[in-house]
């Protein structure tokens, strides 16, 4: 199973065995909805027969012209003769037109189709991935991996399988029928496909790496701007717009250079395929005259021919397209689904039920613990038990792992050593849905979404009475402020939040969290934003609320946790002391020594 890493690996060269295996997984989606693949080929199949007929009529007329001009005697024949071919083209390329039209309408709309199955299998995919995935993996390379790689794979039906059905067409039945004609003429006209195939092939080939080359080279210059205008106020308040403005001109510079050698490439290109079609046409232009002077073929043959080799042109030049398709459809669509077919790291086990709450008992048994990828444990040995209305603090050094420990609880990630219970029920043996229900965690980061208040602090039960809305808010110490807005709980926020202060913010994710009357709460350094008086009153509304579950709180601040019933005092990744606020003090351990350096003798200890 491939890392985060792997998936989005710069290199451009699968196997031709694993891009077949794309290329019919591809195949496969397409045929999803096998009305239409088949509405779409049929009508390529029609539309280039039709065109095929044209040159053939041409011809024809040229003949019949010809006729007309030498036999006036036969004038009116000849005359009606040559209105009926002309109508038979009007009717061939209207024909044509309609085909073709069907063609690209189904064949576009099977496109959309794969794309949209493979959006939502890719989008519900990102949202079940583990923690653990996400660490690792930029997430602006999942969105270039959700947008322009699943483009290439939803552009491969209209672009690679219809154009092959197409070219297959024009190429083969076309070349038969001048081969047929004059075996000669014929390959004199078909002399231009094997070098403009070849040229085209390559371009194509070249483009592509460039094109691989320029997409990295826009990456870099879209998360120079997208961390740009996330720190924006550092690089203000800094004063740091000429280092940012330098950073961005390198990467735009870069990207430009690499535009220009795209543009090279392909004029280069295009001017060597032109030429060898004109040289192509000049030789069947030439011997092809010499027959018509030999009376070998008529004058309308040789103008079939050059029509012939007109409608050629196209298709071969596009052959190049047609390998570029296949080459992006085989790397993009390995990448799309590397990632469809990751294991689901945290996911619910077989035969999983929902988690059952009677006592509310929280047990951590000997757990252990390593991030993904990381050579060294995070947590050893941590082992406590915390019952329905008891509040446990976790403090310690700055990375002990205080964070992690809560983490684990709704699975976040999953423990490497030890158990983690609830009520006896191992946390990997129930529903994640239930579980989740059941422990809520309000985060350090006080991300919001950009909609109403109201619709943020109903996040996780978007049905809640307002009454409910209101209760939460106000147990957050917000309803007061929320009363003031002018548009109250229907204030939309800004992007992230930015229109409410960071302890506003916070507030909003407790509000959020509040919610959902869990069973185990945790709030993981969510009150570091906000205010000594502020802080006092939501704990209170919190400690009323307390004997409904067990409330685990993270902080750095003494004065947030003191008042727990158990503080654990975590140092590097173990726990080093435990007990109430006065035990620990008595201890004369850590705990003392943090106390006695954040909280002035002077200061009153509740
Ligand atoms: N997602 C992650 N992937 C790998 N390592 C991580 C990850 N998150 C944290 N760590 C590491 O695990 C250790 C514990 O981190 P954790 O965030 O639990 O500590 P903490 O005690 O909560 O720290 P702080 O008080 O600064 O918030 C640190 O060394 C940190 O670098």
């Amino acid at each position: 199973m491939p890392s985060p890493t792997e998936i989005m690996r710069p290199t451009d060269t699968v196997s031709w065995k694993s891009g077949l295996a794309t290329i019919k997984r591809v195949t496969a989606l397409a045929w999803r909805t096998p009305g239409m693949v088949i509405i779409a080929i049929g009508s390529t199949i029609i539309a280039s027969g039709l065109q095929l007929l044209v040159p053939l009529l041409l011809g024809r007329a040229v003949d019949q012209t010809q006729t007309l001009v030498s036999d006036p005697a036969n004038a009116e024949a000849a005359t009606s003769a040559l209105w009926a071919t002309a109508w038979l083209v009007l009717g061939v390329w209207i024909a044509r037109g309609t085909f073709t039209v069907f063609q690209n309408y189904f064949s576009e709309s099977v496109g959309h189709n794969v794309g949209y199955s493979l959006r939502l299998a890719y989008y519900e995919k990102i949202q079940r991935l583990s923690f653990g995935f996400h660490d690792r993996m930029h997430s602006g390379d999942l969105i270039t991996l959700g947008m322009l790689d699943l483009e290439a794979v939803r552009m491969f039906f209209s672009t690679g399988l219809i154009r092959i059905v197409l070219l297959s067409m024009l190429i083969g039945i076309g070349g038969y029928l001048l081969l047929s004609t004059d075996l000669v003429l014929g390959l004199l006209a078909l002399s231009f496909v094997p070098f403009v195939a070849w040229r085209s092939s390559v371009t194509q080939l070249k483009l592509r790496g460039t094109w691989l080359e320029l997409q990295n080279r826009l990456s870099v210059l879209s998360r120079v701007m997208e961390e740009n205008l996330g720190g924006i106020r550092v690089v203000r308040a800094f004063a740091a717009k000429p280092h940012e403005m330098a950073k961005y001109a390198v990467a735009s510079e870069s990207a430009l250079e690499l535009a220009h050698e795209r543009v090279d490439i392909r004029v280069r290109n295009t001017s060597m395929m032109t030429f060898s079609f004109l040289v192509a046409m000049g030789l069947v232009l030439w011997i092809g005259g010499g027959k018509v002077m030999a009376d070998e073929i008529t004058v309308g043959t040789l103008a079939s021919f050059l029509t012939f080799m007109t409608i050629l042109q196209m298709p071969v030049r596009q052959l190049g397209m047609l390998v570029n398709s296949f080459a992006r459809t085989a790397t993009c669509g390995e990448r799309v689904f590397a990632l469809l077919d990751l294991d689901l790291a945290i996911t619910d086990a077989a035969g999983a039920q929902d988690v059952e709450i009677s006592e509310g008992v929280l047990r951590f048994d000997n757990v252990g613990f390593t991030y993904p990828g990381a050579s060294k444990s995070t947590l050893k040995g941590v082992s406590f038990t915390a019952k329905r209305g008891e509040t446990i603090g976790l403090i310690g050094p700055p990375g002990s792992g205080k964070s992690t420990i809560a983490h684990l609880i709704p699975r976040f990630y999953d423990v490497t050593e030890g158990a983690i219970t609830i009520d006896g029920q191992d946390i990997r043996d129930v529903t994640l849905a239930s579980l989740r229900h059941a422990v809520v965690a309000v985060q350090q980061d006080a991300f919001l979404f950009t909609t109403s208040l109201e619709n943020n602090i109903a996040y996780g039960d978007p049905w809640a009475p307002p009454s409910q809305i209101a209760d939460a808010s106000a147990s957050a110490q917000l309803h007061q402020f929320i009363a003031t807005l002018p548009a109250g709980y229907e204030t939309v926020v800004g992007e992230r939040g930015a229109s409410l202060s960071g302890g506003q913010r916070q507030r909003m994710t407790i509000a959020r969290t509040l919610m959902l009357r869990p069973s185990v709460l945790i709030f993981d350094d969510s009150t570091a934003a906000v205010d000594a008086g502020t802080e006092q009153r939501i704990r209170t509304t919190i400690q009323a609320q307390a004997s409904e579950r067990v409330t685990i709180i993270v902080a750095h601040r003494l004065n947030s946790l003191m008042h727990a019933d158990r503080i654990l005092f975590v140092e590097d990744g173990q726990i080093v002391e435990q007990g109430s606020h006065a035990e620990l003090l008595a201890l004369g351990g850590r705990y003392r020594a943090l106390h006695d350096l954040q909280i002035r003798p002077e200061e009153p200890t509740p």
